[in-house]
């Protein structure tokens, strides 16, 4: 690829350096106790298939967006999901689009394809906007009182709360909607540990070490919440409403024509809870830690959604017309990936990209490792939101953190709605500074999160429209 000169006002947001080739026992050492993106070395972003050394099961990285295709559309029969997230995220979503393949995954995914529609985003739209305006009546306290706030938790809050609108038309604090998320991050937490063992020590077979019993004690608290809110949900203690529930309540099975009973509601909401959350929220965390150390791009946004509302409420039909703030959350979600990695399992031997892939190898496409891939982007490791409105960036199909292919990810045009607002109407009133911007680094824990608590004073900008 022709590289462009680099605009000396780009900025470089922090990641770790690549580092050199590791092998080994050392490397085995490490993955223990490190994160796992200090161990990419700096060939792997140069390379379209590697076999990542040290791990006793065989594991190959996918870095070429053809190659990726091959796994993730035309051979997707032979790559299903790997059982390390299928195990681990089961037993809170059931049987889910997340979980399921073959033909269960089809029926599925065609019985929730309403609840992911252009129709469905736009009323989420209305939820999005509450939440929204509640969270701006919270900032405004708190920058009154000068006190620091924690990025990352308040945007976990937040997006909690818009999912959770989203589903019961009610906010999450009337409900036990607060709970249900600490208990989800916790079942992360606590199996993370059980995720790296399996991925490091994992032969084709399933691991034989069971989740931890803390997990499981999580799960069943988890579930019996979401039991309870679905119960009052179909019991119309709620009202009538235009949500992702709802849509749910009225799908069909295509060939049976019965809708989802009990069990399976549940499980769909779990889903849209676990995946509809701590995804955003980490894409939102990176893009305002960017934002407070680029004032001249929150001055871009403020401008750009004066000019589009005409100083008005910020709308649904607005948010399309939002290009730098879209972009701004296009590009974070390129150098942050919430989802790092995607995994996949080969069913059967086969060839990849030159290479004989055995049975039961783990299959791992990285957005991470895709998005800043040295022969797909200009100055990959460079923050640019206009790189999208130019035709030299970037590659076909280099793009992806949102999948790729028929398992494409269901909440993709409500994330992009719920970013671009939520950049538009927080900058709009407010200033965010991170303190100690040099401490700040990015891992992985099922998702891309900051290292370290990132804590912001915010300003608040002259009244105005919401
Ligand atoms: C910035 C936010 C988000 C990101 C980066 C993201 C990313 C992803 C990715 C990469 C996948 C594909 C995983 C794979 O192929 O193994 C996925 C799947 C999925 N996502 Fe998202 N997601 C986000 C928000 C959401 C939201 C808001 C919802 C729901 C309201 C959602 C629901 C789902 C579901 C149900 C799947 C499974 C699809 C299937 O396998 O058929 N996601 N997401």
């Amino acid at each position: 690829m022709q590289q462009r000169t680099l605009d000396p006002i780009l900025y470089r947001p922090p990641a770790p350096i690549p580092c050199k080739p590791l092998r080994g026992l050392r490397l085995l050492r490490i993955f223990w106790s490190r994160n796992v993106l200090d161990l990419i070395p700096e060939e792997l972003f140069n390379t379209p298939i590697q076999r990542i050394p040290a791990i006793r099961r065989p594991c190959y990285l996918v870095n070429s967006p053809d190659l990726a295709n091959q796994v993730l559309i035309e051979m997707r029969m032979s790559f299903p999901k790997s059982y390390v997230m299928v195990d681990t995220l089961m037993p809170v979503v059931g049987e889910s689009t997340m979980t399921t393949s073959g033909s269960t995954w089809d029926e599925q995914r065609e019985m929730i394809a309403p609840a992911s529609s252009h129709v469905s985003v736009r009323a989420a739209y209305a939820h999005v906007e509450a939440a929204c305006n509640e969270f701006l009546s919270y900032l405004d306290g708190v920058a009154e009182s000068g006190k620091s706030i924690c990025l990352r938790d308040e945007m976990d809050q937040l997006t909690a709360d818009i999912i959770f609108r989203s589903i019961f038309s009610h906010p999450m604090d009337n409900l036990r909607g607060r709970r249900v998320f600490e208990l989800a991050r916790q079942y992360q937490t606590v199996t993370s540990s059980w995720v790296r063992k399996t991925v490091l020590r994992g032969t084709s077979d399933k691991p034989k070490w069971p989740m931890p019993k803390e997990a499981q004690l999580l799960r069943d608290e988890i579930r019996r919440l979401l039991s309870e809110l679905v119960d009052e949900y179909t019991a119309d203690r709620f009202g009538q409403h235009d949500d992702l529930c709802q849509r749910l309540l009225d799908a069909r099975h295509p060939q049976s024509g019965l809708p989802f009973n009990r069990g399976q509601l549940v499980d769909h909401i779990a889903t849209f809870c676990l995946a509809g959350h701590q995804t955003t929220s980490s894409a939102l965390t990176w893009a305002f830690f960017i934002l407070s150390q680029r004032p001249d791009y929150t001055e871009h946004i403020r401008r750009e959604t004066d000019e589009v509302t005409s100083g008005e409420n910020l709308d649904y039909t607005h948010v399309s017309r939002l290009v730098f703030t879209r972009n701004i959350f296009r590009e974070a979600l390129r150098l942050y990936p919430p989802i790092a990695f995607i995994s996949r399992m080969a069913t059967e031997e086969t060839m990849l990209g030159g290479q004989k892939i055995p049975r039961g190898a783990l299959i791992i496409i990285s957005p991470w490792v895709v998005h800043r891939h040295r022969a797909y982007w200009n100055h990959p490791d460079y923050f640019d939101p206009d790189r999208f409105e130019r035709d030299d960036d970037p590659m076909p199909g280099a793009y992806m953190p949102f999948g790729v292919g028929p398992r494409v990810c269901t909440g993709a045009s409500l994330a992009m709605v719920e970013g671009t607002a939520m950049l538009a109407g927080l900058s709009r009133h407010f200033t965010f500074k991170a303190e100690a911007p040099e401490k700040v680094f990015p891992e992985v824990a099922i998702t891309l999160r900051p290292q370290s608590e990132i804590m912001c004073t915010l300003t608040k900008r002259d009244h105005m429209a919401r």
